[in-house]
């Protein structure tokens, strides 16, 4: 089986003020509830998930006046802040997208929210929209130091 560099957009990332209010908004929108909500502690966010057919909204709150998103609301305010593409080899896709010319964040893919390796492309290189790269973790490999 030959498998897709890209496989389909993941989730879509939008930064918030304040997680609570959003979820409320987000709630009635797409009358469904957050499956889920987690802090995470390396990127300094808390977040929570909306499932939408295929795909996810990621909502994002700074858990810290140091994460990216309180830097992201203080200068451009609440709305989209990242598209996250899945992929099904994450080292591959950035060894490929790195010799394309593409600037990545991370040398090496870090820990995301809802089981899932992740590395960021940075706007510069992709007409101003920040990019996520994230790949499922298998079961069995999480809590395993280096993945
Ligand atoms: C929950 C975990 C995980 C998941 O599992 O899904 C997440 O989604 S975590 C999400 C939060 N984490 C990150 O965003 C990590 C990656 N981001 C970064 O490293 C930085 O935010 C950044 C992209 C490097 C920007 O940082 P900043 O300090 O603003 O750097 P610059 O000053 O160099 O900004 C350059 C340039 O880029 C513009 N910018 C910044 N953020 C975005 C954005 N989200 N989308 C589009 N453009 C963005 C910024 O305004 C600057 O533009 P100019 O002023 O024109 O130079
Ligand atoms: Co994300």
């Amino acid at each position: 089986m030959t498998l897709k560099s890209v496989k389909q957009v993941e989730h879509i990332g939008i930064a918030v003020k304040d997680l609570s209010i959003s979820n409320e908004i987000f709630s009635k929108l797409l009358k469904i509830q957050p499956y889920k909500q987690e802090t995470v502690e390396s990127e300094k966010v808390n977040t929570s998930f909306f499932q939408t057919g295929e795909t996810k909204i990621e909502l994002l709150e700074a858990s810290s006046p140091e994460s990216p998103i309180a830097l992201f609301l203080e200068k451009k305010g609440e709305g989209i802040h990242h598209i996250a593409f899945e992929v099904d080899d994450i080292y591959a896709e950035m060894d490929r997208l790195k010799s394309e010319g593409f600037i990545l964040i991370n040398d090496k893919p870090k820990q995301g929210a809802d089981n899932k390796l992740v590395c960021f492309i940075h706007p510069k290189s992709t007409n101003s929209v920040l990019i996520e790269l994230c790949q499922s973790i298998p079961c069995n490999h999480i809590g395993i130091e280096g993945t």
